[in-house]
């Protein structure tokens, strides 16, 4: 069976495995900018993580056989680093706007230390991390509102009377779900070799998925930047015992990665 491929730790028969990342850090990052789905650039050290990642994936031995991504290119940049440095350059892999990170609406472009600083810990913790409370809706008066709207990246998706002004978590998830569902899962299923490189929040609702989270549990999970994970699952897809989240990395380092993003939304 070829689903483990290459993969050097033990996978239990007939499991299904999974890499997933979270692009590396971007400029907005950065500079603590809610960014959605602003196209926003890799920072530096966004570049270098995506290159450790992939130096880190290349010394277990991984190759993949199919790639995803979303319509942004701070991900699409960390799968194409990654994809170099395993030597597979020329994967070609499929973009889609249903992994793009969650619509921020107008906090599109608002500094989160400041969004606190305004309307408190309280309400920002809500506005990133809750289940089902969105953002207040993006307006023409926004000034990324253009550039967004009219970007090439949704040239052909998706519909302009369906274009979102602001995503929930749920909402980000009835539109990720029914792709991995259709386009990941039967990839996995035929025993391929899978990674999707996409964004902090349409990752936390595949990782809500598969572990069944509850809106509780979902609100504390901070996923680091550019740090790959992985899920080993069962023929139903969940995963199997010990199979959930495994990042290849420190715990240590990852644990301080976690709380450095939960941090983005405290008082500077
Ligand atoms: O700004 C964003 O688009 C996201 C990810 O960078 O931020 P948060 O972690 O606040 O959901």
């Amino acid at each position: 069976m070829q689903c483990g491929g290459s993969y050097k730790s033990g996978k239990p028969a007939g499991a299904y495995r999974i890499i997933m990342i979270r692009h590396g850090e971007s400029e907005w990052n950065q500079k603590n900018l809610f960014c959605g789905w602003y196209n926003a650039e890799l920072s530096q050290r966004g570049l270098d993580e995506a290159k450790s990642a992939g130096k880190a994936l290349k010394k277990e031995g991984y190759k993949f056989d199919v790639a995803f991504s979303s319509v942004l290119k701070r991900a699409n940049n960390t799968l194409e680093i990654i994809l170099k440095e395993l030597g597979q350059e020329n994967l070609k892999y499929t973009r889609t706007w249903r992994l793009n990170e969650r619509h921020y609406g107008g906090l599109t472009g608002m500094n989160k230390a400041e969004t606190v600083e305004k309307y408190g810990e309280e309400q920002v913790k809500i506005w990133r991390r809750s289940y089902d409370v969105p953002p207040p809706p993006m307006t023409p008066d926004n000034p990324y509102y253009c550039q967004i709207i009219n970007d090439k990246i949704y040239e052909n998706d998706p519909p302009k009377d369906k274009f979102p002004m602001f995503e929930s978590l749920k909402l980000t998830i009835e539109r990720t779900l029914p792709f991995w569902n259709e386009c990941i899962v039967p990839e996995l299923k035929a025993g391929k070799r899978v990674i999707i490189a996409a964004h902090g929040n349409s990752l936390r609702g595949i990782v809500m998925h598969l572990d069944q989270m509850s809106k509780e549990e979902i609100m504390n999970l901070n996923l680091p930047t550019g740090i790959p994970f992985m899920y080993t699952l069962d023929e139903n897809l969940k995963p199997v015992p010990g199979g959930s989240l495994q990042f290849l990395g420190d715990p240590e380092t990852v644990k301080k990665a976690m709380e450095e993003v939960a941090n983005q939304g405290k008082k500077k």
